[in-house]
C-alpha cells in the first residue's frame, strides 16, 4: 500500500493538546500522512480556552480543495467546526469528492466549558454532516445534546446510539470518558445492528487535554491505513489509553495527553 494519507478539518489549539495539533501529532504516531483544513484558531493552554477566532467557510473549503485536487486522502475527521455554515461548506465538499472513510467528532464544548460548536449549528451537524459519516465519536455530554436523550444508564447509551445511526451515521462510537465508572472507561461502539463494548482501565489522572481529538484522530489514522474498523477502534483505544497513561504535566491545569507514548511502548 501507498503512504497512508488523512485530512483532518477541524480547530487550532495554541496549546498543542487538542485540535489540529492533537489530530497532526497523532497521524504522524501512526505513519500517516497527515493534513488540516483550520476551521478556527482558539488561543488556548492547560487551563481553558481564552478566545475563539472562527474562520470563513471559503477559507475552510479552499483549503479542502487544495488537498483533494492534488494530494488525495484515504480518510478524514472532522472536529471543531464552530458554526453551521461552515458545516454546510464541509459538507458539500465532501460530497462534492465523494469521501466515505468519514470520522465525526462532533465536539461541543471544551472540557473548561468554553463553547466550540454554536446551538445554531446542531441542526446542520445533524442533517448535512451525519448521513456523510461512517464513525460518529461523540462524548456523553454530546450524545445527550445530540439526542435530547438523558444518560445515565447503560440501555440509555443504547438507546442514545440507536437515534444517532438513525439520522444517519453507520457507526456510533459514544465515548466513557464522561461516565461514573471509577475502575473503566468503557466505549460502547453500535454497527446499525449489534453493540459492543472496547474496555479500558480507567486512569486517575487531571491530563485529560485533548482525549477525544487524539481517539478520533487514531482511529482516522487507523482507517487511512486499511485497517478494518474493528482493528482501527482496538488501534485508537489502544493509543488513547497510552497517551493518557503518560499524560503530561504541563502548564497549570489540565495537561494533555503524551502522543508519542504508544510508540514507545509498543518498541
Ligand atoms: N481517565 C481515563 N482513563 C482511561 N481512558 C479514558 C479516561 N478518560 C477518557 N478516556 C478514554 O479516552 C477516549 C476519549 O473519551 P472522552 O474523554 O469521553 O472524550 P472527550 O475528550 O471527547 O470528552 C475514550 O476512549 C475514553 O474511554
Ligand atoms: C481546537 C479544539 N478542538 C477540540 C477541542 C476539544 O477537545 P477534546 O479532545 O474534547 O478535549 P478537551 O478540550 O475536552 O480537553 C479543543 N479543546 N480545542
Amino acid at each position: 500500500m501507498s503512504l497512508p494519507r488523512a485530512l483532518t478539518i477541524a480547530g487550532s489549539d495554541s496549546g498543542g493538546g487538542a485540535g489540529i495539533q492533537a489530530d497532526l501529532k497523532t497521524f504522524q504516531e501512526l505513519g500517516v500522512y497527515g493534513m488540516s483544513a483550520i476551521t478556527a484558531l482558539t488561543a488556548q493552554n492547560t487551563t481553558g480556552v481564552q478566545a475563539v477566532y472562527p474562520t470563513t467557510p471559503d477559507a475552510v473549503v479552499t483549503q479542502i480543495r487544495s488537498i483533494g485536487s492534488d494530494i488525495g486522502l484515504d480518510a478524514l475527521k472532522t472536529g471543531m467546526l464552530f458554526g453551521s455554515d461552515i458545516i454546510q461548506a464541509v459538507a458539500a465538499v465532501i460530497r462534492e469528492y465523494g469521501w466515505t472513510k468519514v470520522v465525526v467528532d462532533p465536539v461541543m464544548i471544551a472540557k473548561g466549558g468554553s463553547v466550540l460548536l454554536q446551538e445554531s449549528a446542531i441542526h446542520a451537524l445533524i442533517t448535512e454532516l451525519l448521513p456523510l459519516t461512517e464513525v460518529l465519536t461523540p462524548n456523553i455530554p454530546e450524545a445527550e445534546h445530540l439526542t435530547g436523550l438523558s444518560i445515565k444508564r447503560a440501555t440509555d447509551k443504547r438507546e442514545a446510539a440507536r437515534k444517532l445511526a438513525a439520522f444517519g451515521a453507520r457507526h456510533v462510537i459514544i465515548k466513557g470518558g464522561h461516565d461514573d465508572d471509577e475502575q473503566k472507561a468503557t466505549d460502547l461502539w453500535y454497527d446499525g445492528r449489534d453493540f459492543y463494548e472496547l474496555e479500558g482501565k480507567r486512569i486517575d489522572t487531571v491530563h485529560t487535554h485533548g482525549t477525544g481529538c487524539t481517539f478520533s484522530a487514531a482511529l482516522t489514522a487507523g482507517l487511512a491505513s486499511g485497517l478494518e474498523l474493528k482493528a482501527a477502534l482496538e488501534q485508537a483505544k489502544a493509543f488513547i489509553q497510552a497517551a493518557i497513561e503518560g499524560g503530561i504535566a504541563i502548564g497549570h491545569g489540565r495537561g494533555p495527553t503524551n502522543h508519542w507514548a504508544y510508540k514507545r511502548k509498543s518498541c
